[in-house]
C-alpha cells in the first residue's frame, strides 16, 4: 500500500510559559497508507492528539518531517473530528455540515447534492432541520462527522471522536464509520483510549509509550476487513484486544 503519509523522525518539546519543558514525542516514524485506518493507543498523555494536530497541520512547530504523497491544502484536504463535535448551535444539521462548503463558497447544486448524500450516509435526513440542541450525543457526533466529510478531505483525523458516547450509541457509531468507510475509501488516523476500538475499526494499530511518546510496536488487526457485530465474539478479536491491553501496562 502506498503511503498518503510518512512520518519521519518527528520530535516535539513543548515549553510552559515557566521555562520547563516537556518531551511530548521523541523519533516517531509512522507511515499511514491511502485508504488504511490506523488507529494510535497509548496512555494518557503519550503525544497522540499532539500528532495528530500536526498531521492536521495545526501544530507545524517540531523537529522531522511529514511526508505527504501529495500535499494536502489547508482547510480542503484534512478533515478533523474531535471528541466534544464543537457544532454550531444556531445552525441546522444541515447548515452545520455545509459550513465547510460555504466557507470555500461553495454554493453550487454539486455542494448542495453532496450535503444531503452525507446526510443520508449517517442517517440523519430526517433530522436534517433540526438544531443541535435538539439532538442525541450520537447524531450531534454524526453530525460532526458528515461536517469534516463535506468538503471531501483525503484524509480524516479523529480524535477520541467516541469517547464522550455511551456504550450502546458508541458500538453504532463505529458500524457508521465502518459504513462510511465502505463507501468513501477515506483514509483515517483515530486516536483512542480502548483498544477495542482500535481493534474493531483499524487495518493497523500503533502502540504509543508513555511519555515522551515513542511508538512502540505498530500491529496489523488480523481480522478481515469486513466486520460486523459479530466480530466483537471472535476469539481472534478478544485476543487481539487483549495483546494490545498488555502492551499499554
Ligand atoms: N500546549 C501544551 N503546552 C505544554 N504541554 C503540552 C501542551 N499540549 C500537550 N502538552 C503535553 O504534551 C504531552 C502530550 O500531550 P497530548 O495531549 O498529545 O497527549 P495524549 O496522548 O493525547 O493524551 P490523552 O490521552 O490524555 O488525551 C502531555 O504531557 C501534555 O501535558
Amino acid at each position: 500500500m502506498s503511503p498518503l503519509l510518512s512520518v519521519r523522525g518527528v520530535h516535539k518539546t513543548y515549553t510552559s510559559a515557566k521555562r520547563s519543558t516537556v518531551v511530548a514525542l521523541e523519533d516517531v516514524d509512522l507511515d499511514v497508507g491511502e485508504g488504511e485506518i490506523v488507529a494510535l493507543i497509548g496512555p494518557s498523555g503519550c503525544g497522540k492528539s499532539t500528532l495528530l494536530r500536526m498531521m492536521a497541520g495545526l501544530d507545524t512547530d517540531f523537529e522531522g518531517d511529514l511526508d505527504w504523497s501529495v500535499p494536502p491544502r489547508p482547510g480542503k484536504d484534512i478533515g478533523f473530528v474531535f471528541q466534544e463535535p464543537a457544532l454550531l448551535p444556531w445552525r441546522t444539521v444541515r447548515r452545520n455540515v455545509a459550513l465547510g462548503l460555504e466557507a470555500q463558497r461553495d454554493t453550487s447544486e454539486q455542494g448542495r447534492e453532496q450535503v444531503a448524500n452525507l446526510l443520508d450516509l449517517v442517517g440523519l435526513t430526517d433530522f436534517a432541520d433540526s438544531f443541535p440542541k435538539e439532538l442525541s450525543g450520537g447524531m450531534r457526533q454524526r453530525t460532526a462527522i458528515a461536517r469534516a466529510l463535506a468538503y471531501n478531505p483525503r484524509i480524516l483525523l479523529m480524535d477520541e471522536p467516541f469517547g464522550a458516547l455511551d456504550a450502546i450509541t458508541r458500538d453504532r457509531l463505529h458500524d457508521d464509520l465502518l459504513r462510511i468507510w465502505e463507501t468513501t475509501h477515506k483514509t483515517i488516523v483515530l486516536v483512542t483510549h480502548s483498544v477495542e476500538e482500535a481493534t474493531y475499526l483499524a487495518d493497523r494499530v500503533a502502540v504509543m509509550s508513555a511519555r515522551p511518546g515513542r511508538i512502540k510496536a505498530i500491529h496489523t488487526v488480523p481480522l478481515d476487513r469486513d466486520r460486523t457485530p459479530e466480530t466483537r465474539q471472535l476469539p481472534e478479536f478478544a485476543k487481539f484486544s487483549g495483546m494490545l491491553r498488555q502492551e499499554l501496562v
